[in-house]
Parts: C-alpha cells; structure tokens; sequence
C-alpha cells in the first residue's frame, strides 16, 4: 500500500508584493556563503515567511544568473523543494521570499541537539524526502549541485524541504549557462567521485567516506547497503535518486520521526544566536592568541610602534577586500569564488586561466560594478528598499570602515562550500576526533596532512570548512612545514585551503599589510614617520599586495618579485627584495638548491626580510602559505 507523503498540504500563499516596505525583518535565522536568512513578517497578509538577503556584490555571476535561478525557484512546485514566492533587489541585494521553515536546517538540528548523529529512523525519513526532492529536479531538467545537511530544512510539522539553488544547473540551458554547468561547484565532501576530477585538484580520495563496521552495528543491513550503492565510484552503476527510492531502506520508512527530533529543540533564531556567540568566543580567544604571538614576534621590531596602532586605525583600514587571499595567488590554482570552488570548465585551460589571472580579478571588480549599478526587480516588477531596511542588510560597503573581526562562522560551514566566508572553528568545544561526520569515518589522506599540519579541525566535515585555528596554524612548525613540499598532494588542493584560511582572517591580513609597511620604514630610515594611509577606494578591488598607496605591490610586480626576479624601480618598495634575489643568485652559484626549492629558500628569506623577526612559529606559518603556491 503507497504510504501518504510527510508532506502536508500547504495554505495557499497570498499575493506577495515586490515591495521591500511590505516585510518586516525579524530574526536572522541562518547565514550562508552568499546570504543572511530572516524570518519575516509580511506586513498585508501578516504571514510569516523567510527572506533570503543574497548579497550580490558576493555572488560570482551576474545578474542574469542570479534572475535564471530565482525563476527556477519560483517555478518549482513540489512539496518537498523550497519554492520562492516572489524575489526582487534591494540595494545591492536579492530578496527572496520563500516559505519560512521553522527549525532550520538539519545541520542546525544535529548541531544544537544531535551531535553524535540522527537514529536511523530519522535518516531513512529525511533521506526519502530529500530523495523525492531530487527526483522531482532531475525531472524537471534541474541539478541542485549542493545537496548537503545545511541545505535540507525541516518545518516544524516535521516536512522536509530541499532549498539553497545557488549553484544549482539546468541540463536544458545552452551558452554560458550550459557553460556554467560544467564548471566546478560544490562541497567537496558531499560530491559525487566523478566530480572531483583529478584536473580539478580535488581528488576523490579525500573524500572516501566508509562505515566503521564496529561503530555502525547498530545500523540495519539494509541501510548500509543502501550506502555502499551511493558510495559506487563509478557513476553508470550507481541509482538514480528515482532508483533509490525504491530501495527495501526507503520502503519501511518509518512516519513522523522527523518531528520526533524537534522536540527538545529551542526557536530557532535562539540555537542560531547560541552558536554565533560560539563561534565568536573561540574566534576572539584564538585572535587574541594569534595577537599575543605577534606581539612578541615584533617585540624586536623598530617599527612596532606604526604596526601596532595601524591595527586599529579607527576608519580606514587597510585593503580588507575578501580577494586578499587571491592576490598573491598562482593564477592557474582553483579559485575560491565566494567560498564555493569555482573550476574553469572544460573549456577553459589552466594556462589560460593563469594568464587571465589578474585581469580575472579585475573583471570580477567590473561584474561587481555593473551589478552596483542595477535595481530594481529580478523577476518581475521592481521596488525599491526604504533607507531604514539599509542597515540590516547593506553591509556591502562598509569596506572602508574600522577594522573589525569577523565574528560568524557560516551557519553551514560543518559543511560550507569551498566558498564559504566563514570556517567553523569548533564552537561545540567537542574534543578533537577523526570522526567527524556522525557515524561515519573520513578516511582521507588530506584529512591526515591537515592534522598533522595543525590546520586540522575535529569539527570541519569538509574541505570546505577547513578551519582558522590561529593557535594550531601559528604552532605548525618547519616540520609540518616541509610535509606540505613534500606531500604528493598537489598544490592545488593546499592552496584554496589556505587561501580560505587567509581569506577568513582579517586580523592576519591586518598584520601583513602593517608589517610590509614596516618594511618600508625599515628601508627608509630618514623617511618621514607618516602613518600608512588608506588604499584609495579604487583599488579595494585590485589583486594588489598592499603596502601602501603609492608603493604598493600589484601581484605580478609581487611575482616577478619573487619567482622572475625582476628589479624593482629605485625607490620602489619592493626595492627591499633585491637583496634577496641576489642572495638567491648566491647561492644558486654555489650550486646549493634549485627549482621549487630554492624559491622556498628565496620565501623563506623574504619573510624574514619582511617581518624582520625571529619567531619562527609566526614565520613558518605564512612561509607554508606561500611555499604552497
Ligand atoms: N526558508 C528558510 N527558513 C528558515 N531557515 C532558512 C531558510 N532558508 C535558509 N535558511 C537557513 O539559512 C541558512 C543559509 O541559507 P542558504 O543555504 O540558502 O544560504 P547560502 O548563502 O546559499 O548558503 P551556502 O553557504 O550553503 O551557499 C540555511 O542553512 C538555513 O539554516
């Protein structure tokens, strides 16, 4: 006999208006890599409903994408796929309104109140729906791409939702979009095998996710054999979210054990606040440790003085733009495009990417400008946001403002797309363990470099949650340092990595562009003692090392710098690192290192040069970061 669906019949929704002043902002309820999640009040039919803020100078497309994907959203019609009633833009963001599901996501759920895992009864239930989901998408021509614990929602009758069509694809678009279907997006720990092509970086063997026979007894047989079919590596043998469906596991599934999980669960606006102030605790205690490092790694510094109060320059802080970790950056690496990994297509060379690199850069800043200069509807008619909702989600251009650290980890980061803005950083404090995926094992060999290199967390399930643990990555030592040379893991797995750590850290990013500007003093002894001033707001954008408006390093005079040895012009900041290519050249006579090692050697060298001190911890860490490119 069919058993009827979970699903319950929905009220009908109200004619929702295009006009910002309609809604009422309430709580934020969940944050991704792109948007801030709100529950809503809209004000004409005084329904609650939840309004995604997406914010569009973040987004790496433009604004036709941005318009395909809302109109897939709100053509979507099945009870287990969040629909968007209406969408529309709002300053520099994309409003959209979407049912509001009351407890969140289910990585919210195992956070808060599971975090040794579901019971089975609850994963066969949320696994059907989500099923029943994806059966529907494929369907309909549509590819989710992130289909993930963060991404699946519960209601509070216990109905499951698929949501979140920020890198979804359509298998009928042509062009650029069919285009975009090829390239490269995702969580890398909840990707299919095939996707993680070895061109791309991301080999499948971090990813190799199997059952820990001992631990899992208690699961039925059924179950994992139900697993080990999604595990198959090779895609023409393993079902179709239709064919798994009917699997014996999904046939037995038990009714309303969703709900049974949301009992004890606090309001959902409660659990997120609970665990920003988290994350915000550990991101203060590991900044202050990072901060107390510093501190006594410059204590020798002659400069210290200009460093330590250009940290808190009180309005116009250094380049804080999050393509910081770009800039120095191997052009041909997999970028980080707003967290999730963005690999060029099939069409796109790596070579040619590595040329285009900069200008890459700044056709980003070009797309980003042009989207500033847009408003009004994505899908309908337009409207516009009166000033006072401004604040609650125009935080695009506080770039110039007071240098502040980041307190919010993303509320999807256990399982955050390469793209995400914030690393988890533990905020459950749970004790350090492999294991790190409920009542499965992550055997990957990346897993085991990570920890080894102290950029392992207990808590990131994913690559792309790899974390900022200031204290772990200051006391990496030159041991670890040399696992990451020597390490057959290529560079292009390491470097989003570390870029991401770069990327979530403005306190660090701080703390270079202050220090380089000591350089600068240091080389200009009778140089008058003018603080370092703002980087004009035009280049907020630009692939640029900063040290300071006018001797600024741009990435490829930093390149040439150091790989090209070219000689920068008297007078030039950069001037500083003439005396290590020399010594490069030196010891290049000497017949002592060559290739990659000998441009570690040159690194090495300039940091010391750079931040003119001892610590060897303090050094060793940003050496590994650019030894790796
Ligand atoms: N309709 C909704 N009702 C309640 N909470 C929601 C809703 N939509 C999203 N959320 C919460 O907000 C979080 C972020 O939403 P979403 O995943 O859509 O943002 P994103 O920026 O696209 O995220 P990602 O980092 O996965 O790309 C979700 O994990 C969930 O906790």
């Amino acid at each position: 006999m069919r058993r009827p669906s979970l699903a319950v019949a929905e009220p009908a929704a109200p004619e929702f208006t295009l006009s910002a002043g309609d809604y009422r902002l309430m709580e934020e309820v969940g944050f991704g890599a792109n948007a801030v999640v709100y529950r809503a009040i809209f004000l004409p039919a005084n329904c609650t409903i939840a309004v995604k803020c997406l914010d569009l100078d973040r987004v790496n497309s433009n604004l036709d994408d941005v318009r395909k994907e809302a109109q897939i959203m709100k053509s979507i019609d099945h009870p287990n796929v969040i629909k968007a009633y209406c969408s529309f833009v709002v300053d520099h963001n994309l409003w959209v309104i979407m049912p509001f599901m009351a407890e969140g996501s289910c990585l919210h759920l195992m956070k808060v109140a599971h975090p040794d895992g579901l019971e089975e009864p609850v994963i066969c239930s949320i696994l059907k729906e989500t099923l029943k989901a994806l059966a529907y998408l494929h369907g309909q021509g549509h590819i989710h791409r992130d289909v993930k614990a963060g991404n699946i929602l519960v209601d509070s009758p216990g109905v499951v939702k698929l949501g979140d069509f920020g890198v979804s694809a359509c298998l009928f678009d042509r062009g650029d979009r069919q285009r975009s279907r090829n390239t490269f997006v995702g969580t890398p720990c909840w990707m299919a095998p095939e996707v993680l092509q070895p061109r791309t970086g991301y080999n499948f063997k971090m990813h190799h996710q199997v059952f820990d026979y001992d631990r899992d007894r208690k699961f039925s047989k059924s179950f994992k054999e139900m697993v080990a079919m999604c595990l198959v590596k090779d895609q023409t043998k393993r079902p179709t979210a239709e064919k798994l469906l009917k699997h014996s596991f999904f046939k037995n599934a038990p009714q309303l054990t969703v709900k049974s999980i949301l009992t004890f669960a606090p309001p959902l606006w409660d659990r997120v606040k609970a665990l920003q102030q988290k994350d915000a605790a550990h991101l203060a205690s590991s900044e202050q440790e990072a901060l107390s490092m510093y501190q006594r790694g410059v204590r020798a510094s002659p400069a210290r003085r200009t460093c330590t109060t250009a940290v808190n320059p009180g309005g116009n802080g250094p380049e804080t733009s999050d393509e910081f970790a770009c800039d120095l950056g191997n052009a041909d690496s997999p970028r980080m495009v707003d967290g999730h990994i963005k690999q060029g297509t099939e069409n796109d060379s790596l070579s040619s990417t590595s040329k285009q690199g900069s200008e890459g850069g700044n056709r980003r800043s070009e797309v980003r400008q042009r989207q500033r200069t847009f408003s009004g509807p994505v899908m309908d008619a337009g409207a516009r946001s009166p000033n006072k909702q401004k604040s609650d989600t125009g935080r695009i251009d506080d770039l110039s403002g007071p240098l502040s650290l980041s307190t919010r980890a993303s509320a999807n980061s256990l399982s955050a797309p390469i793209r995400s803005s914030g690393g988890y950083v533990g905020s459950l404090g749970v004790k350090p363990r492999v294991e790190i995926k409920g009542r499965f094992s992550v055997t990957s060999e990346n897993v085991d470099l990570a920890k080894n290199s102290g950029l392992y967390n207990e808590r990131s399930a994913s690559v792309g949650a790899w974390p900022v643990k200031a204290k772990s990555i200051l006391q990496s030592n030159s041991h670890h340092r040399k696992e990451f040379r020597d390490s057959s893991v290529s560079a292009s797995i390491l470097i989003p990595h570390l870029e991401n750590l770069v990327q979530q850290t403005t306190f660090q990013q701080d703390i270079i562009t202050n220090l380089m500007s000591n350089l600068q003093q240091n080389e200009k002894p009778n140089a008058t003692e003018a603080p370092p001033q703002p980087l004009p707001p035009q280049r907020r954008h630009t692939r640029t090392l900063a040290l300071t408006p006018t001797l600024a390093l741009t990435e490829k005079e930093g390149k040439e710098l150091l790989v090209k040895k070219v000689v920068p012009p008297q007078g030039h900041a950069g001037a500083a690192l003439f005396s290590l290519t020399e010594t490069e050249k030196k010891r290049k006579k000497k017949g002592k290192g060559k290739g990659r090692e000998e441009i570690n050697k040159v690194h090495d060298l300039f940091f010391q040069k750079i931040f003119s001190v001892k610590n060897k911890k303090f050094m060793n860490f940003y050496s590994c970061f650019f030894a790796a490119k």
